[in-house]
């Protein structure tokens, strides 16, 4: 890809995007900048990423054609009154936080910038990320194509309208701390069977990349693949039955309803 690609934010996220993109071949760790606050932060990103970085927002924002946001929801008002003056009108922003809506970006940059509002997540990482989108009406066609390409670099995307985007943490952006919090409670129940800790982890999480790839890839109902796991009278309905009784749908379904209430709060510019 011959854009330029800047990252203003080098945390979790950030490198996450980073190095999904580096590792996919899209481009290379040279043609990618940053910046990030801490001396800290920019010597180990220097050192294992390869990438340029700088404390120098204003330059970053000049000379990147793709500029993404991957700062904190709270940092987003004060970066933006410092970049405003600098973002060249055929660049396309990228915001990547949980409630910064695409009338929020008008009014912080104060005229009409091209804005992608987007929520990936940090499997990302390892190439394994799920995006969503969301352009604003000054986003051509081929810019989208474009910013689709970097994130279909690292995992897989889908364009949604705007109205679904307080949703959209809640399954894709924030969900993988809650299947974290899935495996981590299996295998603690695996130690406590006896199963070493290295062993139950590999276990349980080779057993969540496999359901979640048997959704994928047979295109069939969960509840038809659940009850082909189910013998009469066997194990597996023992188990649904008890994760019934304690509410485990019920306590999914309230966990993302939360998730997603949070990220209406944050679009209404509650702290
Ligand atoms: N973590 C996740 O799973 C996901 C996060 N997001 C979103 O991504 C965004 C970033 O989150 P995350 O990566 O987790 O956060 P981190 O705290 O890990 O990273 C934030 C980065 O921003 C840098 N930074 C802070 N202030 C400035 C500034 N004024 N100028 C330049 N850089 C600055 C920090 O620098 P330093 O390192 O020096 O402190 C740090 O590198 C958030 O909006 C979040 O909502 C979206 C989807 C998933
Ligand atoms: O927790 C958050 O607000 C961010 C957005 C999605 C994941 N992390």
């Amino acid at each position: 890809m011959n854009k330029r690609i800047g990252f203003i934010g080098c945390g979790q996220m950030g490198r996450a995007m980073i190095q999904g993109m580096i590792d996919a071949g899209l481009v290379k760790a040279e043609d990618i900048a940053a910046t990030a606050l801490s001396d800290e932060t920019i010597d180990f990103v220097t050192d294992e990423y390869g990438i340029q970085i700088s404390n120098d927002n204003k330059r970053l924002a000049r000379e990147s054609d793709l500029l993404f946001l991957a700062i904190k929801p709270y940092v987003y008002q004060g970066v933006i009154q410092e970049i405003k003056d600098e973002v060249r009108d055929d660049t396309v922003v990228v915001t990547i936080a949980a409630g910064i809506t695409l009338d929020a970006m008008k009014e912080a940059f104060g005229r009409n910038v091209k804005v992608i509002r987007s929520m990936p997540n940090t499997p990302s990482l390892v190439g394994a990320g799920m995006s969503v989108l969301c352009p604003n009406d000054f986003v051509a066609n081929q810019e989208l194509a474009e910013v689709m390409e970097v994130f279909e670099s690292f995992g897989e995307a889908e364009v949604v309208e705007e109205k679904l985007m307080d949703a959209v943490p809640s399954v894709s952006g924030s969900s993988p701390a809650f299947i974290y919090m899935l495996i981590e409670a299996m295998a603690d129940t695996a130690v406590q069977q006896g199963f070493p800790r290295e062993k139950a982890y590999k276990i349980v999480s080779q057993a969540v990349e496999g359901a979640a790839k048997m959704v994928k890839e047979t295109g069939k109902h969960p509840g038809e693949l659940k009850d082909a796991v189910c013998t009469p009278g066997g194990t597996t309905i023992s188990g649904v039955t008890k994760l019934e009784e304690v509410g485990f749908r019920n306590a999914i379904i309230q966990g993302m309803t939360a998730c997603t209430d949070r990220s209406k709060e944050l679009s209404q510019g509650k702290k």
